[in-house]
This record gives structure tokens, sequence and C-alpha cells, in this order.
């Protein structure tokens, strides 16, 4: 199927040294004699073992995903949190077989999800212990089946050239006119997920010096929510589409924070966004949509700012040092498989800040930048 020629012409936007050692190394690295004495040569050995092991998780990483997801699915983190338990109690919660049990929970343990404590006794593992108490990562594991769906055929979906409709486009059906209950699937796993959001952005950012705050896109309002209790003299808002507001009050009555936001329902690339905010927050929206789209809704938001304001991006961003491939990797073929949007760079956002007319911007430092970065612009 493939039509890539052995040798392609070298292009003169790299460097020649760079296209030669590149060529060099990968040479060495793919020879299986340096591969059998790589292995064997101290010092040498213990880092071409760690290579090797990275390499069988790249291979098999879709294998332990869905590990993970059948211990989700099962409930088997919730019942390992309880106490030590054996493949048999696993079995009377989950419904397997005790065999089917016994494969899982050993499964898990290998990935961290559990460990055993006793010969037949299983409890969380570190991996399991922070997974399970964080319902935010609970919820997108369940969530991905709909992106393995998507991704059951990489090939074909990248042919289709997000023209098609997906599982995931499906979901995140972003329309005026969508139903409420299309709009409160999404809106939900985005609030059950937002808690570890928050905290990275407020963490990085001092919102209190700010007077009134408008979050655009802001679902039901569990962002808007966390900086209201954070920063109490703070006015704020929450701009998202009507089927979205309709359904957030729900969400404020149970946190206790109706009345505290304002809401304002309507389309933010065709609607007037509410002016007289001196901080427009814009959290995992961004990446949803295409270049022309977020141009014209970063200018939108500028000129909404009162001057002197600021205009605050916060979501997982492409090119994180120690997690890139959470950016291009993951993102990249999340929102392939969305049929809109992708995942940018801090760079990439200074670059369209400053198109849409921003004097500057700057990267504020996160703890957990696989979870956030943030981006500040001014100006
Ligand atoms: C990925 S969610 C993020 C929600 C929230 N900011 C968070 O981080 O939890 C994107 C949000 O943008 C909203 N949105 C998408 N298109 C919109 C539009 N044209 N006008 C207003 N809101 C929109 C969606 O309804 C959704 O709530």
């Amino acid at each position: 199927m493939s039509t890539i020629p052995d040798q392609l012409d070298p292009p003169s936007a790299v460097a020649p040294w760079r296209r030669r050692w590149t060529a060099w190394r990968n040479g060495v690295l793919a020879s299986p004699r340096f591969q059998f004495w790589a292995a064997r040569l101290p010092g040498i050995a213990m880092v071409s073992r760690h290579r090797a092991a990275q390499a069988f998780d790249l291979v098999a990483g879709f294998c332990y995903s869905q590990v993970l997801m059948a211990a989700v699915q099962v409930g088997l983190l919730d019942l390992l949190r309880r106490g030590p338990c054996s493949a048999d109690d696993v079995a009377l919660a989950s419904g397997l077989s005790p065999q089917a049990a016994l494969r899982l929970v050993r499964a898990a343990a290998a990935l961290d999800l559990a460990e055993e404590v006793a010969p037949g006794w299983w409890m969380l593992g570190q991996q399991g212990a922070a997974l399970q108490a964080n319902p935010g990562a609970i919820a997108m594991v369940r969530h991905h089946a709909l992106l393995y769906a998507d991704l059951a055929d990489p090939v074909a979906l990248l042919l289709r050239d997000r023209a098609a409709p997906t599982a995931l486009s499906s979901f995140w059906h972003y329309a005026q006119d969508a139903s409420e209950h299309e709009a409160a699937s999404y809106s939900a796993l985005m609030a059950a997920s937002q808690a570890m959001v928050a905290q990275q952005a407020l963490a990085a950012y001092p919102f209190a010096r700010h007077r009134r705050l408008l979050d655009l896109g802001g679902g039901h309002g569990a962002f808007a929510s966390a900086v209201a209790k954070a920063c109490p003299a703070l006015e704020v808002a929450v701009f998202d589409l009507p089927p979205v507001v309709a359904g957030a009050g729900a969400w404020l009555d149970a946190a206790a924070m109706r009345g505290r936001i304002a809401l304002h329902g309507g389309d933010f690339f065709r609607d007037p966004i509410p002016p007289g905010h001196d901080c427009i927050t814009l959290v995992r929206v961004l990446h949803d949509h295409d270049d022309d789209a977020c141009l014209a809704l970063l200018r939108a938001a500028r000129q909404a700012l009162v001057s002197g304001g600021r205009l605050v991006v916060a979501e997982p961003m492409a090119k994180t040092p120690g997690a890139a491939a959470m950016g291009d990797a993951y993102f990249g073929f999340y929102l392939w498989a969305m049929n809109a949007g992708r995942p940018r760079s801090a760079a990439e956002y200074g670059a369209l800040l400053k198109k849409a007319g921003f004097a500057g911007w700057r990267r504020h430092r996160t703890a957990y930048p696989v979870v956030a970065s943030v981006v500040v612009a001014f100006g």
C-alpha cells in the first residue's frame, strides 16, 4: 500500500549535519550487531534494556489501556480500595469467572493498579490508588471507549480526513440546537475532570488581581466556581451554548454556587461576548477548534476585554517538555477523531494571540503541565 520511495531528496530546511547525524544514529540503533553488544556492555546494557522496555510499552500500550478500562468497568479499583481481596472476591463482585477475575487482577498488578499484598490477596497499587481517587481520570477512562472505537482502524480514520461523523464528533456536538441531553453528557464529563485543571490554573495565575472574570466556554461552571471560591471578591460569569447553560443550574446548586456565578447563553462565534470583564478565560476550549475559528474567537475576546485586561488560556499543550506524547500523540489523535481542532504549543498560541491583536503573551508555569499549561495575553 505504501508508495514512499526508498530515498527522498533532502529538503534544504534540514541542516546537512543534522540529517547525516540522525541517519547515522538510526542506522546504528537498528543494527542487530549493535543491539547484540548493547545488551551486554556494562553501562550501555541498562540504557538499552530501558529502551527495549519503552519500545515494548509503545507496541503494547493499547492493551494496558484496555486492562485499565476493564478494571474501571467491573469496579475492580473500588473493590480493592476497601481492603485485601482474593480473585474469588473479585469474581463475585464483578460477575467474571474466577479464572477471568484472576487474569484481570494479575494484569492490574503488573500495571501497578493493584498490588499483591500476600499470596492470592490484592489491594490497590500506587497508580490504582491515585486513579481511583480521581473521579475526573476515571470518567475519562470510561469516555475513552468512544475514542477506542474511532481508533480501531487508525489509517481509515486518517484517510477519512475528518469528513465523516465519528463516535467522538457525535459526543462533542457543539451547537445551539444540541439537545440538553447531548450537552449534559459532555458537560458532566468536563465538570468531573475540571478540578485538576482549575488547581493548575489557580496556582499559576493570580486571578484575585481582577475585578470581573468571564469564563468563555465555561460549561456548567466548574472552573468559574473554583475561581469564585478562591477569589471571594471577584465577580464571575460563564458564557456557553444555550443548551449547556440551561443545564448549569443543577450543577451550580449541587456546588452551592447558584447566584454566585452569572450565566450567559450564546454562540461565541456568532453572538457578542458580554463586555466589561477585565479577565477572560478559555479553559480547554481553543484546542477544540481549527486555527481560523480560534483566531476569530481570540479577536472577539480581545474586543470584549476592558482596556488593560488579560486573556488566560489554560489547557494541555503540545511540545510540553516531559509530556510530548500527551500533546501531539494523544490530543493530536483525539482531536483528529473529534473532527475539529488540534493541540498547540504555547509558542503557537503566542503567535495566534499576536495575530489576534494582543500586544504580548507569557507562559505561566504549572506543576502538572500534562493536565494544563497556562498562557496569559495582554494589550
Ligand atoms: C471541552 S469543553 C470545556 C468546558 C470547560 N471550559 C472545562 O474546561 O471544563 C468546551 C466548551 O466550549 C463550549 N463551546 C463550544 N463551542 C461553543 C460556541 N460556539 N459558543 C459557546 N460555547 C461553545 C462547549 O459547549 C463546552 O462547554
